[in-house]
C-alpha cells in the first residue's frame, strides 16, 4: 500500500509550531474583521474603522462578550445589549489595518476551480470579505497572474442578483487574484511566495489562510514549508486541510502528529464540506428550537434513522484516488458519520464550537465499532441502457481490473447510550446509482393502540410518521403524516407537511464552501473536525475496513444507474427497517 502521506520527522524541529504566529500570540483583546454589512448595521464601528467578519454562528467566534466583563468594561454606549458581544477594543499594536490573504495550494486542481475560487468570489460579491484581502494560487503548473485569472473567471457566476453590477465585481475580484508557481516541498519556493505576500501586505497586520487543495501525500510537506517560510509575522496563520485525513486510525494519527509538529490544533481546520450544507446546519435548529421535535428525539419515539447518499455518476476521472479509499472512507466515515453525530448528540451547553464538538465526540465514543455482518459492500458494473454504454468501475484505466474497492456500502450502526440504545442508524452510500441525493430520514414508531389501525390495512409501517431532511438536491424538510381524505367516509391518506426551500426562500442557497471559508477566516471552528473527533470516527471504521481488506470481501455487483445491491435490503430487513428512499412515496 502506498504511504498515505510523506512521513515527518519524529522530533520537533527548532521551527516548531512556535514559528507560526499563533492566534494566542496576537494581542488581546482580539480584533475581528467586520463585513461591510455589519459595519452598515453598526455605523459607529465603521467610523472607528473596525473590520470584522461575522461567522456562520451569527457572531464573531470566540467573541468575548463585554457583558461577560472580560475586563470589566461597561456596555458600549448606544449599542443594544444583544449586540454587545461583537464589539472589541483594539489594542494599540492592532491599530493598523489588517490584511487577509487566502492561498489556495493546488490552485490548478479540480476542487480549486470547481469550489474554492467560486466560493471566494461569492463571499466577495456578498461583501463578506474584509477590505484588504487577496487570493493567491499556488501549484507546480506554470501560470501567470493573468492566466490564473482567466481560469478563475471561467468558473465565476453571479448567482444572487442578476441586475447587480456583476461584471464589475468580477473584475475587481480578479484584480486581487495572484499566482505563484512552486514545488510543494520547496522551502525556497514558499519563501518566494512569502515575499510576494509581504509586498501586497505592505506592512499591515497580516492574517494568512492556506487552503490545502492537494492530494494528502503532500499535506505535511506544504505545512512544513508554510510554517518555516510563509506564516504570518504579526497576524494569525490558519490552514484548511481537505479530506482524506488518513486511511485508518494509524495513518490518521500519524498525519495529525505530523501536522502538529508545525501547527497548533487551533490552526488546523479539517474541512468536511457536508457540515457546511444548509440542511445539515438546520438540523440542530430544527431539533433544538422546535418543541415538537426535541421530546421525540430518542429511542422512545424513533424507530430508526437513515443517512443516505447517492450519486448518479461513477468515479469518472477520480478512479486513481478513489481506488485507494472506497466509498466507506470517502463518504461514510466522514460526511455521514458527522451528520449522525450532529443528529444524535445531547443538547450542547452552548453553540460555541467546543461545546458542540464535545457532544459530537461523546456520541462517537458511545458507538459500537462496525461489525462485518452489519455491512454490505457493492461495486458498479457496466450497463447498457437505451443504447448508451455506462462503464463499470473497473473499466476505468486508473483502476485495477480485479479491484475489490466498494463503490457502494450500507451499514447498520448503534449508539450504546441511554437515548439511542437499540435504535439502528442505517447508512447507505453509493456511486453510479439511479439518482443523486443526500438525505436524513427519521422513521418514528407505530402509534400504540392506534384507533385507526384497521384503516391502514395490514402494513402498519406505511402509517408511521417519517421526517425527511433532503440535503440535496432541491433542499426540503417534510414530515409524512396521516390524515383523513375529505368526504363522508373514513379513508386515511399519507400526506406531507412540506418546507420546500425553493418555494419558501427564492434566494439561492450559498454553497457549503462559502460558509466554511467564511468560518475559517473568522476563526469559527464549529463546523470543522477536531482531532479527537477524527480519532473516534476512525476507531469505529478501522477494524471493519481492515477485515474487509484482509478477508478480501467481494463486493456485490450492481448495474450502473440501478438502485444498488439487493444486499442493502436484507441488511435493513434484519433490523426490521425499510429504506425510506425506495418506498416510491417521495416528493
Ligand atoms: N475534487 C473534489 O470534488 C473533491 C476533492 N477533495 C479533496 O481535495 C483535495 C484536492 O482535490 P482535487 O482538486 O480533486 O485534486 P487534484 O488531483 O486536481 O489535485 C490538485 C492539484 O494538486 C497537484 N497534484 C495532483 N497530483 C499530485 C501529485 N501526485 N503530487 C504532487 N502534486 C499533485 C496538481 O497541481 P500541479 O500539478 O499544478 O502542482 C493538481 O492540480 C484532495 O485532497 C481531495 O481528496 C475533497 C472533496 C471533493
Ligand atoms: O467528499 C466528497 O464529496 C463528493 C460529493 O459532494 P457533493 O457536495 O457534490 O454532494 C463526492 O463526489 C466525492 O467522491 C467525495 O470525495
Amino acid at each position: 500500500m502506498a504511504t498515505h502521506f510523506s512521513p515527518c520527522s519524529s522530533s520537533s524541529s527548532s521551527s516548531s509550531s512556535l514559528t507560526f504566529s499563533s492566534e494566542f500570540t496576537v494581542c488581546k483583546p482580539r480584533r475581528y474583521c467586520f463585513s461591510k454589512w455589519v459595519s452598515q448595521v453598526h455605523p459607529r464601528i465603521h467610523a472607528r474603522n473596525h473590520f470584522r467578519i461575522k461567522s456562520s454562528n451569527g457572531h464573531p467566534p470566540n467573541a468575548v462578550s463585554m457583558q461577560d466583563g472580560m475586563d470589566g468594561t461597561p456596555l458600549a454606549e448606544g449599542i443594544k445589549p444583544e449586540e454587545q458581544e461583537i464589539f472589541f477594543d483594539l489594542s494599540d499594536s492592532e491599530k493598523v489595518q489588517s490584511t487577509l490573504s487566502i492561498t489556495v495550494v493546488g490552485a490548478s486542481g479540480d476542487l480549486a476551480k470547481k469550489k474554492i475560487f467560486p466560493a471566494l468570489f461569492a463571499l466577495y460579491y456578498e461583501d463578506c470579505l474584509p477590505e484588504n484581502f487577496m487570493v493567491f494560487g499556488y501549484a507546480r503548473t506554470k501560470l501567470t497572474d493573468e492566466e490564473l485569472r482567466n481560469v478563475i473567471s471561467g468558473t465565476l457566476t453571479c448567482r444572487i442578483d442578476k441586475r447587480a453590477n456583476c461584471e464589475d465585481k468580477m473584475e475587481q475580484f480578479l484584480k486581487r487574484c495572484f499566482y505563484h508557481s512552486g514545488q510543494y516541498d520547496s522551502e525556497e519556493h514558499f519563501a518566494e511566495l512569502d515575499s510576494k505576500l509581504k509586498e501586497k501586505e505592505a506592512g499591515k497586520l497580516s492574517n494568512r489562510l492556506f487552503y490545502l487543495s492537494i492530494p494528502p501525500n503532500i499535506f505535511v510537506d506544504v505545512v512544513r514549508c508554510v510554517s518555516y517560510k510563509a506564516s504570518a509575522v504579526n497576524g494569525w496563520t490558519r490552514v484548511i486541510v481537505e479530506k482524506p485525513f488518513g486511511r485508518d486510525s494509524e495513518s490518521s494519527a500519524e498525519l495529525t502528529r505530523c501536522l502538529k509538529q508545525y501547527l497548533t490544533e487551533d490552526q488546523i481546520f479539517r474541512i468536511d464540506h457536508y457540515l457546511g450544507k444548509e440542511l445539515v446546519e438546520n438540523l440542530s435548529v430544527l431539533r433544538f428550537s422546535n418543541l415538537v421535535f426535541e421530546p421525540l428525539w430518542s429511542r422512545n419515539y424513533i424507530r430508526n434513522v437513515q443517512l443516505i447518499f447517492s450519486e448518479d455518476f461513477g468515479t469518472e476521472g477520480r478512479g486513481g484516488y478513489f481506488d485507494n479509499y472506497g466509498i466507506i472512507r470517502d463518504i461514510m466515515q466522514n460526511h455521514l458519520l458527522q451528520i449522525l453525530a450532529l443528529f444524535a448528540m445531547e443538547t450542547p451547553v452552548s453553540l460555541e464550537a467546543e461545546d458542540i464538538r464535545n457532544e459530537k465526540v461523546k456520541v462517537l465514543r458511545s458507538m459500537r465499532p462496525l461489525q462485518l455482518e452489519d455491512v454490505i459492500v457493492g461495486q458498479y458494473k457496466g450497463h447498457n441502457k437505451g443504447g448508451k454504454i455506462y462503464p463499470g468501475y473497473s473499466d476505468d484505466s486508473t483502476v485495477p481490473n480485479d479491484s475489490l474497492t466498494p463503490t457502494f456500502a450500507a451499514a447498520a450502526l448503534f449508539i450504546n447510550n441511554a437515548r439511542w440504545d437499540g435504535v439502528p442508524f442505517l447508512m447507505k452510500a453509493g456511486k453510479a446509482l439511479h439518482t443523486r441525493r443526500a438525505e436524513i430520514r427519521v422513521q418514528f414508531r407505530h402509534v400504540p393502540g392506534n384507533l385507526y389501525k384497521r384503516n391502514f390495512g395490514t402494513d402498519l409501517d406505511k402509517a408511521t410518521n417519517e421526517l425527511v431532511l433532503r440535503v440535496q438536491p432541491d433542499e426540503a424538510i417534510y414530515l409524512k403524516i396521516n390524515n383523513k381524505v375529505p368526504g363522508l367516509g373514513m379513508r386515511l391518506d399519507r400526506s406531507d407537511l412540506n418546507l420546500l426551500y425553493r418555494a419558501r426562500y427564492p434566494k439561492e442557497i450559498p454553497d457549503a464552501y462559502e460558509r466554511l471559508l467564511l468560518d475559517a477566516i473568522a476563526g469559527e471552528r464549529r463546523l470543522f473536525i477536531r482531532s479527537d473527533e477524527l480519532d473516534a470516527a476512525w476507531s469505529l471504521f478501522t477494524p471493519l475496513l481492515r477485515e474487509l481488506e484482509e478477508k478480501k470481501i467481494f463486493p456485490e455487483l450492481y448495474p450502473y444507474g440501478s438502485r444498488g445491491p439487493v444486499g442493502a435490503h436484507y441488511l435493513a430487513a434484519k433490523y426490521n427497517v425499510r429504506w425510506g428512499d425506495l418506498s416510491g412515496e417521495d416528493l
